[in-house]
């Protein structure tokens, strides 16, 4: 499927500031594709994936309104790599098919495609434009973690043992966005940035 406008892939470790960034974006007019959402979409009750989970993990991460049991799958999928190898095997193709979907749906000077694992997983890389990363040193993406989920440092540390590291994304990375301090702090980076992807998206630009 073929996108016109620039796609900045945008990516970060759990609780960097991905969706922080990516209301900013919203804000200021871009496009938000966001397979976190998609893969919430695909897990809700009635969700395309759910017979196929329900078939490999059977009724225990299934929670009684249908949906998938956020909680449950969590604890299985960060304790056991070859159950989180085969949670991805259902849900990443309808990943990358919807997503792919919505970019070449959206209508916005340039897209923001948000992609936790934009470096470790599919064809992401090859299909954006720039990588922007957002950054936090990880005892912030713990502390900020632990105040949004309760999740306990534990799993979430076995959640960043999942991705990539911080010098992979980093190296990674055409954009840097520092989100170490406030969040007037991230707005100034993300307001800097627009006006840079709205110039490479002008007619006759090039981007560099
Ligand atoms: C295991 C699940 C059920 C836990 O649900 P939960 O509500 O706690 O997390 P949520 O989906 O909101 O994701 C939050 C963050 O966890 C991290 N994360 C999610 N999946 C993965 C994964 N497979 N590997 C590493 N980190 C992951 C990301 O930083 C993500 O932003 C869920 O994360 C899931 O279904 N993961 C598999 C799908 C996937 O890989 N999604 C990432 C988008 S491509
Ligand atoms: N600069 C900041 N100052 C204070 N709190 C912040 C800042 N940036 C983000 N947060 C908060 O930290 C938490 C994590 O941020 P956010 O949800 O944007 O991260 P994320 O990268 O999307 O996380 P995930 O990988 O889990 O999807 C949220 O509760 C958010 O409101």
């Amino acid at each position: 499927m073929r996108v016109n406008n620039p796609v900045i892939g945008l990516t970060g470790g759990i609780g960097s500031g991905k969706s922080a960034a990516c209301a900013r974006f919203a804000e200021l007019g871009a496009a938000i594709v966001d397979t976190d959402d998609i893969a919430h979409q695909l897990t809700a009750p009635g969700g395309a994936a759910i017979s196929a989970l329900r078939a490999a993990f059977g009724d225990a991460i299934i929670d009684p309104r249908g949906a998938l049991d956020r909680p449950a799958m969590r604890a299985l999928a960060f304790a056991d790599g070859d159950a989180r190898a085969r949670l991805e095997a259902i849900l990443h193709p309808l990943i990358r098919a919807e997503s792919a979907r919505r970019c070449a749906a959206a209508s916005a000077p340039y897209i923001i495609l948000a992609v936790p694992l934009l470096i470790e997983s599919g064809d992401y890389r090859a299909r954006c434009t720039r990588i922007c990363v957002v950054d936090c040193p990880e005892a912030l993406q713990i502390e900020r973690v632990r105040r949004r989920n309760a999740l306990d440092e534990a799993q979430i540390r076995a959640i960043i043992a999942a991705q990539a590291s911080r010098a992979q994304r980093l190296a990674a990375a055409d954009d840097i966005i520092d989100n170490s301090g406030s969040l007037a702090d991230l707005h100034r980076q993300v307001d800097a940035l627009h006006l840079r992807y709205l110039a490479a998206a002008a007619p006759g630009s090039t981007s560099s």
